[in-house]
């Protein structure tokens, strides 16, 4: 089967309060979706109700063709594995934390990690480059360092699908691109579906081949980059004037901001041009 997921008129949320409503969309094996949208648009209910921490009110979402509240927790953390924006500050070493992400596969009353849970926990500590900081405490750890060892937790779980919600945002664009090329990575020799939450939309068209662009709970477009990130659609969604280009390399759109100085100079500029082509028709 080439569908991992369907969301088929999906709705959930909290009780007596926020919903996102009317959701649908499926996502092939192997593709790198961005979930995009303005501040309380709805994106982390979204992960919430993909992750099965949230139940769904309306609609359906098959997980591989089959609903995914027919999972057992133990068959959703090995098929689903969700990294957070933040990590706990935890006082246990960096590879017992890693270790973590092979819980789902430990047997009832098996309290120890056998040889193979710990080479395939050596082997993602070494892919996301943490295999040096294995014997230091979590606490320890830089805000990128803590994030590298929350995938290589995440990637024990051997997961099809990997849920990041704005990882890249305590990084600098060093870290940010280095983040970015691992998850691709991940995402060409494994396989690996990824959906990420992400604000920076030059870095999603650059990175995502799917985009699904939210507001106020429901989606307000989907599709390439291309398609979503045009300028009206940006300015409708975020309310905020932007210019889309290209970028010169790559070709993926580039979004730029653009300063209300800039913008009330232009507007004089425009006026005072109006006005003389007012006075030369007189
Ligand atoms: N646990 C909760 N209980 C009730 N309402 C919540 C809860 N978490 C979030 N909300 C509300 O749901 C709405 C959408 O929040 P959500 O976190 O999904 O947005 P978001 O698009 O991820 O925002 P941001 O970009 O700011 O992270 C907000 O109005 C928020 O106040």
């Amino acid at each position: 089967m080439k569908e991992l997921l369907t969301l088929n008129n999906f709705a959930c949320g909290y009780r007596d309060g926020f919903q996102i409503s009317g959701i649908s969309f499926s996502l092939s094996k192997g593709s790198f979706t961005g979930i995009i949208g303005p501040n309380g648009s709805g994106k982390t209910t979204l992960f919430r109700g993909i992750s099965g921490d949230l139940p769904v009110s309306a609609g359906s979402f098959l997980f591989k063709g089959k609903e995914l509240s027919s999972l057992t927790l133990r068959e959703k953390a090995r098929e689903i594995a969700v990294v957070s924006q933040f990590t706990e500050r935890t006082h246990i070493s960096v590879e017992e934390y890693v270790l973590m992400g092979r819980m789902p596969y430990r047997k009832p009353f098996q309290f120890f990690d056998k040889a193979e849970d710990i080479e395939i926990a050596h082997h993602y500590m070494q892919l996301t480059g943490i295999y040096r900081l294995r014997d230091k405490s979590m606490a320890e750890l830089s805000g990128g360092e803590q994030q590298m060892a929350s995938i290589a937790s995440a990637l024990c779980q051997v997961p099809s699908l990997l849920l990041l919600d704005e990882p890249t945002s305590h990084l600098d664009i060093t870290h940010q691109v280095k983040f970015m090329n691992l998850i691709q990575k991940l995402n060409d020799e494994l396989k690996l579906s990824v959906i990420m939450i992400v604000h920076d939309l030059t870095l999603a068209a650059e990175y995502c081949d799917y985009l699904v662009m939210m507001k106020n709970g429901r989606i307000e477009w989907q599709g390439d980059p291309e398609s979503v990130l045009t300028y009206e659609q940006i300015e409708r969604v975020y309310d905020t004037v932007v210019v889309v280009g290209k970028n010169p390399v790559s070709g993926k759109p580039a979004i730029f901001p653009v300063s209300e100085r800039i913008l009330n100079g232009l507007k004089k500029l425009t006026d005072q041009i109006g006005n003389q082509d007012k006075k030369t028709s007189l």
